[in-house]
């Protein structure tokens, strides 16, 4: 007789509620059968009584009827099941068998047909403690956890304004780096400058070619809010690591999600490289590919010559480069800089990232001239393998919403990561995940200088709320987002019939060339109203943006905290109005509250203001109706 019974694992098919058709239809025949026992021994006494004689007094006493007893004080059954996932491990009441008529029930067990023992046929015996019980009782939830490098990262201070750091302060930054720091209007770091720039010379302290040590350098994550400063941040210390170089070679590669944020970095290093020997190429495909190839490498009598030192790139044309362009090298790559990390990883699917990591390294059998330090493919690591120098490649990557889900952040390979953060640290991949999926897991930092307001309207009145608010306030560069291009495009034509504001449209309507003229003029205050789409949302550095719109609002928050990170940059104010219908508020404010906007204002705008302007409004929509009835019979021919 088994004092106790163990329900033994069943195996991952039948351990959750997936489990087969068969596991469940075996988990319902035993318990139909204990069923049966269970009423089988309450019958048998009361035909042991119907067969005795009736008592002295000739009555046949009625034994109450006793309730099922059920754990944990008799709990409902609705109840009990819910608490089967906290107590887990606990064996339910109906998978044990009632511990009263032991003797009865081991001595009624039938044998199973098939001569296994009564145990193993009809499930555990009655008076047997039951052990495990894996099918009844849910796993608990296994908590996730961050790595030590995500949960704690190195503080950054997120106040431009304070928290500023004089350039004589950080000595490590060559002389004449500072001195054109200084030319160009700089006197201090701002925060995020002044933790990772001492921190990336510091792995290069022994110069470029080898690690600190002869170890390969940690790669860098930095996550700061938006115009805090990041790009200075690698430019800085990746200009002096190359300054004395002897050879031309592509030594670091900054990759960037669009044309127009390479643009913008590409000219923060020609700023910082001017009068030095370092070159700068940009490779976006605003020019012909035998264009960017002239600037990359140049056929010599022996071969190619290296024409860049730093190339900032857009993934695609990258690979392009890497593909089709004969001599372009990055073996002798030393810094991978992704920018704006987190939109990159969701480019993964480009697979660019291997395509470069290849490119990193020479190919089976090829020696190269740099032999010395010639890297080698990573294997594990060995007191052998570590004893030969070679140049590392240190990954650094920046972002003001970087991914904090390790399985994402994984796809980049990083070695022994290093986190400059602003934020607090979140609590796992969980919320990470659900941050990706539009939701909020944390809290972002926001520029102290941004006031965020949202203004509820309805879907008729938006775009008047949108000219009332750019004509009453009155701000010489205000940027407005819609959700596509084809909404941009209707609130652009709506808002030149309406006139009174210079206004133009930023989408992919537009080639490079054209993008590239409307943002000048934006810069130049020429253009007071621009309209764009998501396409501008990051990273662009325009000065003297006063004012964001969101003229739909943005889904995910992290398209917000880009969005309205265009203004009160570098320690500026700002403000960032949303247009909210009244189905969208709740989810949006809830939204915003949970990823830490620190307090959201609402704008009404009666009917008694905006009255004034309807008449021009309503001639501006009968004009819009023509343009789009004209543009599509233009498109149809
Ligand atoms: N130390 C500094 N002092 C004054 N201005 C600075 C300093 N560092 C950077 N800036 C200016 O701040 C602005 C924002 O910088 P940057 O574009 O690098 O921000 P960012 O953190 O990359 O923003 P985003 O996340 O939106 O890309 C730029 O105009 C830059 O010239």
């Amino acid at each position: 007789m088994a004092l106790f019974h163990v329900a033994r694992y069943p195996g991952p098919e039948a351990a959750g509620a997936e489990a087969g058709a068969d596991g469940r239809a075996r988990a319902l025949l035993e318990r139909l059968q204990c069923r049966a026992r269970e009423r089988q021994r309450q019958k048998q006494p009361r035909q042991q009584e119907a067969a005795q004689p009736a008592g002295p007094a000739g009555k046949r006493r009625r034994r109450p009827r006793r309730p099922r007893r059920r754990e944990g004080g008799g709990a409902p059954e609705s109840k009990r099941r819910r608490a089967d996932g906290e107590d887990a491990g606990a064996g339910s009441s109906e998978e044990a068998p009632e511990e009263s008529g032991v003797g009865a029930e081991a001595a009624e067990q039938p044998g199973a047909p098939d001569g296994r023992p009564p145990e193993e046929a009809s499930g555990p015996p009655a008076h047997a403690l039951l052990l495990g019980g894996f099918r009844r009782s849910r796993a608990p939830k296994v908590q996730p956890f961050l790595p030590a490098w995500l949960a704690e990262p190195s503080c950054v201070e997120k106040n431009v304004t304070k928290d500023l750091v004089p350039i004589e302060d950080v000595p490590e930054v060559h002389p004449d780096l500072q001195k054109k720091l200084r030319a160009h209007g700089i006197s201090s770091y701002f925060p995020v400058q002044a933790a990772v720039i001492p921190a990336l010379l510091e792995s290069m302290a022994n110069g470029f070619l080898v690690g600190r040590g002869g170890y390969q350098p940690s790669d860098l994550c930095v996550s700061a809010p938006t115009g805090s400063g990041k790009t200075l941040a690698f430019v800085i210390p990746l200009v002096q690591a190359l300054l004395h170089r002897a050879v031309c070679q592509v030594r670091a590669l900054v990759v960037l999600p669009t044309k127009e944020l390479a643009q913008q970095v590409s000219k923060v290093f020609n700023v910082y490289t001017d009068a030095t020997p370092l070159r700068v190429a940009l490779v976006t495909g605003q020019k012909t590919l035998a264009k960017e190839q002239e600037t990359l490498v140049q056929r010599t009598v022996d071969g190619f010559r290296c024409l860049a030192d730093i190339v900032v790139a857009t993934p695609g044309r990258l690979v392009d480069h890497i593909d089709q362009t004969p001599g372009f090298s990055l073996q002798q790559l030393r810094f991978l800089v992704i920018d704006e990390a987190d939109r990159m990883i969701d480019s993964m699917h480009q697979s660019w990232l291997p395509r470069v990591m290849a490119a990193a390294f020479p190919r089976e059998g090829t020696k190269s001239l740099f032999s010395l330090l010639q890297r080698r493919q990573p294997q594990a690591i060995t007191a052998a393998s570590t004893c030969c120098p070679q140049m590392p490649l240190q990954k650094l990557l920046f972002s003001a919403t970087l991914t904090q889900n390790p399985e994402k952040l994984q796809q980049l390979g990083l070695h022994q990561p290093r986190l400059f953060s602003t934020g607090l640290a979140q609590r796992g991949s969980r919320d990470a995940d659900a941050e990706a999926d539009g939701e909020s897991a944390g809290k972002y930092t926001f520029p102290a200088g941004l006031t965020h307001h949202y203004v509820p309207c309805s879907l008729r009145s938006k775009p008047l709320v949108v000219l009332h608010l750019v004509l009453e306030m009155n701000f010489s560069r205000v940027l407005c987002f819609t959700n596509s291009r084809e909404n941009s495009h209707r609130l652009f034509l709506l808002a030149q019939a309406f006139g009174g504001v210079s206004v133009a449209e930023f989408s992919s309507r537009y080639g490079p060339g054209q993008r590239k003229m409307i943002l000048k003029q934006f810069e130049q205050g020429k253009i007071q109203l621009l309209i764009s789409t998501d396409a501008m949302a990051r990273g662009i550095d325009v000065q003297g943006v006063q004012l964001v719109v969101n003229y739909d609002a943005p889904q995910y928050l992290r398209t917000y905290v880009h969005r309205v990170g265009r203004t009160a940059r570098a320690g500026k104010t700002g403000q960032a109005f949303t247009l909210l219908l009244k189905v969208q508020e709740r989810r949006f404010l809830r939204m915003l509250a949970e990823g830490g906007v620190p307090e959201l204002e609402r704008h009404d705008t009666p009917s008694k203001l905006l009255q004034p302007l309807v008449p021009r409004y309503e001639a501006a929509l009968s004009q819009l109706e023509r343009a789009v009835k004209e543009e599509r019979k233009q498109k149809a021919a």
